[in-house]
């Protein structure tokens, strides 16, 4: 396994690139731990593929060097860098058999056959597909065509990495679990550093150990699923992670306190005067409603999601959620807001402020 280095990297499909937007991977340095498993989640055309197909080497980036291991593989082909590769559709040898399929690295490489049959049969039983392996693959679903894809990326043990591309996008809702979870327990195993592409954030706060957050070409945050949620580096981290994502609400700062229209709401931390577009975040599990203390808040529905309530509301405007425990109505009295101070962040110009301790 290796460490994979980012130096300076960037990639623009243009042939001169000037402004940010002319980049599908924006400037970057980055270190992908050896033996972590990482998940890089984002929604479509923030950058991706663009960046794992840079790993891979199937891109060659117009900036910047690759390193595994500090060596430099900017310009080494795929077949040179020693990587699996799983990606969203099924790549299989349909007149090969399941068992064959999955031999196809190893053989490839020369193992011997006591090697090849023992790995084959330990990943038949990961994906379920021990009793299929005399079949021919022709003919099989995608669903099982894939299992064998993830398969064949999981059968050598001596790579530098494992890459999926959304890897389950074909497979059916409960497999999707169990694979998903193999693979978290494979990685336990074997400690390969393994990179998951997804746009699905509960894959990626299943599956990883890391996630590493994008948005319009760019790395926005790389924490674990607690770090993301609790403390988004920028707003869009809290807004595309959890559901209903984090609240968004302007206001003016000044010290330990957020001054909104309708009043003032504490901060646990000290910010002294940010100047630029200021606003608070808090998650909708962190706020509360009251009939006494708080800021006005005028109440426009309440979905019921089975355990608990999503209050949906507007405060000076602004759309907000509050996430409430199941129970009896919410009377009419309850016409207040209050955020735990311990979880509001602050955001200029979208980045998150650290603060002092108040
Ligand atoms: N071969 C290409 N030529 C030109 N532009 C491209 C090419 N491939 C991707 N792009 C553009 O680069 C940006 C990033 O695309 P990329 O495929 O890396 O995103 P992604 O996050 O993987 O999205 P998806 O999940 O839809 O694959 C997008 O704006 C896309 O349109």
């Amino acid at each position: 396994m290796a460490r994979i280095t980012l130096d300076d990297l960037a990639h623009s499909y243009l042939p001169d690139p000037k402004r940010d937007e002319d980049y599908a991977l924006r400037p970057l340095n980055l270190e992908w731990a050896d033996g972590e498993a990482y998940a890089l989640l984002g929604p479509s055309g923030c950058g991706k593929s663009t960046l794992l197909n840079i790993i891979s080497g199937l891109l060659r980036p117009s900036r910047g060097r690759i390193l595994f291991d500090g060596q430099d593989v900017t310009d080494a082909p795929t077949a040179e860098r020693n990587i699996a590769q799983v990606f969203q559709f099924p790549v299989v040898y349909d007149t090969m058999t399941v068992r064959e399929n999955l031999a196809f690295p190893l053989k490839n490489r020369g193992r011997d056959r006591a090697y090849v049959a023992s790995r084959v049969a330990a990943v038949a039983e990961m994906i379920g597909m021990e009793a299929e392996l005399d079949r021919r693959a022709q003919g099989l679903t995608a669903d099982a065509k894939q299992k064998i894809s993830l398969g064949r990326g999981m059968v050598r043990e001596d790579v530098n990495a494992l890459l999926f591309d959304e890897p389950l996008t074909v497979i059916d809702p409960h497999m999707k679990w169990r694979l998903r979870t193999q693979l978290k327990s494979l990685h336990h195993e074997f400690r390969h550093t393994m990179i998951y592409v997804t746009h699905d954030q509960t894959e990626a706060l299943t599956f990883a150990d890391k996630v590493v957050v994008m948005h319009a070409g760019q790395v926005v945050q790389i924490g674990t699923p607690q770090e993301l949620f609790e403390r988004p580096a920028h707003t869009f981290v809290g807004y595309f992670i959890g559901s209903p994502g984090m609240n968004l609400i302007p206001a003016r700062v000044e010290g330990a306190t957020a001054h909104l229209d309708g009043g003032a709401t504490p901060l646990a931390r000290g910010y002294g005067a940010p100047s630029g577009r200021v606003e608070i975040g808090v998650r909708p599990e962190f706020a509360r409603l009251s009939a006494t203390e708080g800021l006005p808040v005028r109440i426009d529905r309440v979905e019921d999601v089975g355990r608990h309530r999503i209050v949906r509301a507007t405060l000076e405007g602004t759309p907000i959620s509050i996430v409430m425990p199941e129970g009896p109505p919410i009377g009419a009295d309850m016409t207040r807001v209050v955020f735990d101070p311990a979880h509001v962040n602050v955001y200029r110009d979208d980045w998150r402020l650290e603060g002092e301790a108040a």
